[in-house]
């Protein structure tokens, strides 16, 4: 099949054809179809929202400027992500601003240098903890972490339990929790402790074994560097380059195979294509109707890899005032605030000034359902507890609740509970048939991150090529 011209079909709507059907225009999906053209395929992107990214999504601050309120910070060993922006002409800029961070326990507020929050209860044990957890990931293979040594019994315990079995004090764990909270969306006790681990063995690549503070770190680690433009023009880019080939609002609901090829059903007519590459969150893939049905352990796998629970709040300022103070914008919190870990998200040219805090886990249980004019209140008020007062005098104020968009339905990432990956981890990106997966869920570096997105579109596509 070699044809992208629609004819109609007899129930009046219309059918197209192409060798391979991409579902999903994030940066998996793109990347899939960018790799497949090359090869000289004929493809079609079918996307359910109106625009590109997926989980990226810039917001306007006017006059060309922009900040991001879906994903957005790469570094060291995200080579992938970090090639295709060059390729589509995105730059990257460092995202930390020189200044000195705040640590705020229990309302009170404390300035400090460097990486290490300055709690005397914490530390030791935190010391302990990332020496624990380091050695403990590091048995855990990125392709496969149902197959680490000890996979059963780590997957058998939460996080949090592994943590507490390890002697890891609770100021330690809650300090854990706030990089959980923006990392994925949870608390150590709604993961599987060996689904955490694993997923700090995917903090690297192929060279680099994974490490907590490659993940954790911001100069040299995972959120060390911003696109310039946003992260969402990397997709914007990339569709561009399609040129015509990424069909938006077409949500697909049905998918079926025969011997002959893959019949696509979605709101913006049918699609017939010799292969399909489904790059749609995982839980989003068990809602589509399939037939043949999937196979019920990839199903059952699929059902129990739900997105965390995350917000992104955004307060734009004049000019980002911190940093006159000598503050960074960045500031880590405990003990009951909303936002328990926030960073200056100025565009490069450091204005307006922008603050960016995450709301999630336990704390997006709280807040979400509440008024959005406390729930902003709450929020300015952590803010104001890291840079002062200033903090409520905002020119904007933006929220972007991930687990209220229909397409996505949580974030930033999948989270597998106990039990999950020793029981259905393997069938995790197997073929169907006709039908390859992608995903940053699907990929054993940076799984969850933008990285991992264009390492399974790349592998999708690889796999696709390869095997017809
Ligand atoms: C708040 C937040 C912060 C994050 N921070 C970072 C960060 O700093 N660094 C980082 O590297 N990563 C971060 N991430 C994660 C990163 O954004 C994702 O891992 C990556 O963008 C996922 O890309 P994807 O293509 O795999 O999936 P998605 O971006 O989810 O793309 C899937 C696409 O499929 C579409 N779709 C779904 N169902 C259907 C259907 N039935 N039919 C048609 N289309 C469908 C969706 O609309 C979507 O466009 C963050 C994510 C969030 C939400």
């Amino acid at each position: 099949m070699t044809s992208t011209h629609g004819t109609p079909a007899a129930n009046g709507r219309w059918s197209r054809e192409a060798d391979v059907v991409v579902i999903g225009a994030g940066l998996a999906g793109l990347t899939a179809a960018r790799e497949l053209v090359a090869a000289g395929k004929s493809v079609a992107v079918l996307e359910a929202r109106d625009r590109v990214g997926g989980r990226l999504l810039n917001h306007d601050l006017g006059d060309g400027r922009v900040t991001e309120i879906g994903g957005q910070f790469v570094g060291p060993t995200q080579n992938h992500i970090l090639a295709l922006a060059k390729e589509v002409g995105v730059a990257t800029y460092q995202a930390a601003v020189p200044g000195e961070r705040v640590y705020v326990h229990d309302g009170r507020a404390r300035r400090f240098s460097g990486h290490t929050p300055p709690d005397l209860f914490a530390l030791p044990d935190m010391g302990i903890a990332l020496a624990r957890i380091e050695q403990a990931a590091g048995k855990v293979p990125p392709a496969a972490p149902w197959q680490a040594p000890n996979a059963r019994d780590l997957d058998g315990m939460t996080y949090e339990t592994w943590l507490r079995k390890a002697e890891i004090t609770g100021d330690a764990v809650d300090l854990i929790n706030i990089f959980l909270n923006s990392a994925y969306g949870g608390e150590a006790r709604d993961a599987s402790a060996l689904f955490s681990l694993w997923y700090v063995s995917t903090f690297g690549d192929e060279t680099h074994p994974g490490t907590m503070e490659r993940g954790t770190g911001t100069s040299g680690g995972a959120q060390d560097s911003r696109f310039v433009g946003g992260s969402q023009l990397v997709a914007i880019r990339m569709a561009e380059e399609l040129d015509g080939r990424v069909h938006l609002s077409a949500p697909v609901r049905r998918i079926s195979q025969d011997a002959g090829g893959v019949t696509v059903i979605s709101d913006a007519g049918d699609w017939r294509a010799d292969q399909v590459i489904v790059a749609v969150p995982p839980l989003l893939a068990s809602r589509i109707v399939w037939d043949p049905l999937l196979p019920p352990q990839q199903d059952q796998l699929f059902q129990r890899l739900p997105f965390g629970t995350l917000m992104k709040c955004v307060a734009v300022y004049d000019t980002p005032f911190w940093r006159a103070e000598g503050l960074s914008g960045m500031g880590l919190l405990r003990g009951g605030s909303p936002i328990r870990e926030m960073f200056d998200n100025s565009p490069p040219d450091g204005g307006p000034g922008v603050l960016m805090g995450f709301l999630g886990g336990k704390e997006w249980r709280k807040w979400a359902h509440r008024p959005a004019g406390e729930r902003r209140g709450a929020v300015l008020r952590s803010f104001a507890q890291v840079v002062g007062e200033r903090a409520f005098d905002t020119v904007d104020y933006v929220e972007q609740d991930w687990t209220a968009e229909q397409w996505t339905q949580g974030g930033p990432t999948s989270v597998a509970a106990p039990g999950v990956l020793t029981e259905y981890g393997e069938w995790m990106g197997r073929r169907f048939g006709r039908v390859h997966w992608a995903g940053s869920e699907f990929s054993p570096y940076w799984n969850g991150f933008m990285d991992g997105a264009v390492r399974s579109g790349e592998h999708a596509a690889t796999e696709l090529l390869h095997q017809s």
